[in-house]
């Protein structure tokens, strides 16, 4: 009869001296006893020793001679980096090119920004030349004008420059705007023209100046003025030195222009002496009429 395939029952008994009904009993190995030879055969085979040892040594090298590498410059260390293989020193390069680039459009309030400055009558004569000049400086102009005698020829060369814009607006209205400097020319400067309304001319000297000191002392910028040497009226000495003070006629037809900027001179040394803003009285010296 055959014996039952059933190790259970056939466990063998310590006492019995590793015997029994079917034969002479030989004990099991130890799992670990076994496996190893099987381990070590399964390595000898097919050389597979030989490939798991190079693939070690490969691995630890470049864990060793990593670190190094990239302490050495990259393009020492990596000739192939300039034949446009991508490594982490060509990433790093791109970080800083994209960082650069933000600071070239860094906000105009940091750093060493550009100076922004607005000119009221820039599209004139005088205040489109010095526009120009402005521009020319690398600085950032606002031109505020409401196109009474100025013209927007004037300023068409600039118009697609993106440091200069132009707002149209009269100037006695109160206006906000974030700057470092004023220019304040804006008024009607030709006897045709501050004849024409001469209510509204004194009006533009007296609420359009008091409106641009008011901006300037609420933004801390420097003001300047451009006055005429019409505030001397019918001088009684010639050339006028700045401590003369004119002898001009207050009621007649041209008082409007004489007197306007004679009180816009009064309010920029009042803004001056009292509220500390920066200024300057610029006066043109008129040839001819
Ligand atoms: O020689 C001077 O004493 C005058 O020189 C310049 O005047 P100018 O350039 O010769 O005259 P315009 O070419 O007529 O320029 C005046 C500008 O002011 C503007 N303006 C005039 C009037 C007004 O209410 N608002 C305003 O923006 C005009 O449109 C014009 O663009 C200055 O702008 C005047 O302030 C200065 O009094």
């Amino acid at each position: 009869m055959k014996p039952k395939l059933n190790h259970r029952l056939e466990m063998p008994n310590s006492n019995n001296n590793n015997s029994n009904q079917y034969g002479p009993y030989s004990p099991k190995l130890p799992k670990h006893n076994r496996s190893l030879p099987r381990s070590i055969n399964y390595l000898l085979r097919e050389q597979r020793l030989l490939f798991t040892l190079i693939g070690i040594l490969i691995g630890s090298t470049f864990f060793i001679i990593q670190p190094i590498l990239s302490r050495i410059g990259p393009s020492e260390a990596h000739p192939y980096t300039r034949s446009g293989f991508t490594t982490r020193h060509d990433l790093r390069g791109v970080g800083l090119e994209r960082r650069s680039a933000v600071a070239g459009r860094v906000p105009a309030a940091i750093g060493a920004r550009r100076l922004r400055v607005v000119v009221t009558g820039g599209a004139g004569f005088v205040g489109s030349h010095l526009v120009d000049k402005l521009i020319g400086r690398g600085n950032e102009v606002i031109v505020v004008d409401n196109f009474f005698t100025g013209r927007k020829d004037n300023l068409v060369h600039l118009l697609g420059n993106p440091r200069f814009e132009l707002i149209r607006h009269d100037v006695v209205e109160p206006i906000l705007l974030e700057v470092d400097q004023i220019y304040h020319l804006a008024c009607p400067a030709s006897p045709v023209h501050y004849k024409y309304n001469p209510v509204k001319t004194i009006k533009t000297n007296v609420m359009g100046t008091l409106n641009m000191l008011g901006l300037a002392k609420r933004i801390g910028a420097r003001f300047l003025l451009t006055s005429t040497s019409e505030v001397y009226g019918d001088p009684l000495e010639h050339p006028q030195k700045e401590t003369y003070w004119g002898n001009v006629n207050p009621i007649g037809e041209r008082s409007c222009y004489d007197e306007g900027k004679r009180t816009a001179e009064t309010l920029t040394m009042d803004y001056h002496r009292g509220d500390g803003v920066e200024v300057t009285l610029h006066i043109f010296q008129h040839i001819g009429n």
